[in-house]
């Protein structure tokens, strides 16, 4: 199954597109090697995080859920219905969802930059030093996604 939505509110025009679409397992199951652990980016509450890659050469970041329950799914419903709704710069763009089964997978764009946690007291800590500026910049951009 295929779907695209496109907002044509008015109070988005001159915005970016609303887009995302219903992604197959199998389609995510290919781009991510079968959910390889390789692929493996990080866990969160909901689940493991793989990086993939599309037949179009996009780079994609798809969140698995790892035990299906009603308070998961609706969590997962929760997710994808904001993040289908609005489009910020500060805000991860939602790329679609999968729904086959007990499988629920969110997919986004892939970010390259790492996590701010890995930055602030992780591997790249040493390396990347934020100054007070940055910092506040950060968080500053943080609470405008956020609001
Ligand atoms: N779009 C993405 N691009 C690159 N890496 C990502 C992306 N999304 C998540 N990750 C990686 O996966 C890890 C887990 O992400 P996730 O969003 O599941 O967890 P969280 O926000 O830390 O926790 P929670 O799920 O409890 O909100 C992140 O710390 C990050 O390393």
């Amino acid at each position: 199954m295929f779907c695209c939505v496109k907002s044509s509110d008015r109070k988005n025009q001159g915005k970016k597109e609303v887009t995302w679409r219903i992604f197959s397992l199998k389609e995510l199951q290919l781009a991510t090697n079968n959910f390889n652990y390789d692929n493996k980016l990080g866990e969160g509450g909901f689940g493991s995080v793989y990086w993939g890659q599309l037949w179009d050469g996009s780079q994609i970041a798809v969140k698995r859920l790892k035990s299906w329950s009603n308070k998961a799914e609706m969590e997962f419903s929760v997710e994808v219905e904001i993040l289908a709704r609005v489009r910020h710069k500060n805000l991860l763009t939602l790329r679609g969802y999968c729904a086959e089964g007990q499988e629920r997978l969110i997919v986004y764009d892939y970010m390259t930059n790492l996590s701010l946690l890995s930055h602030l007291h992780g591997q790249h800590s040493a390396e990347c030093h934020l100054d007070w500026t940055r910092r506040m910049n950060i968080a500053i951009g943080a609470a405008e996604g956020i609001a």
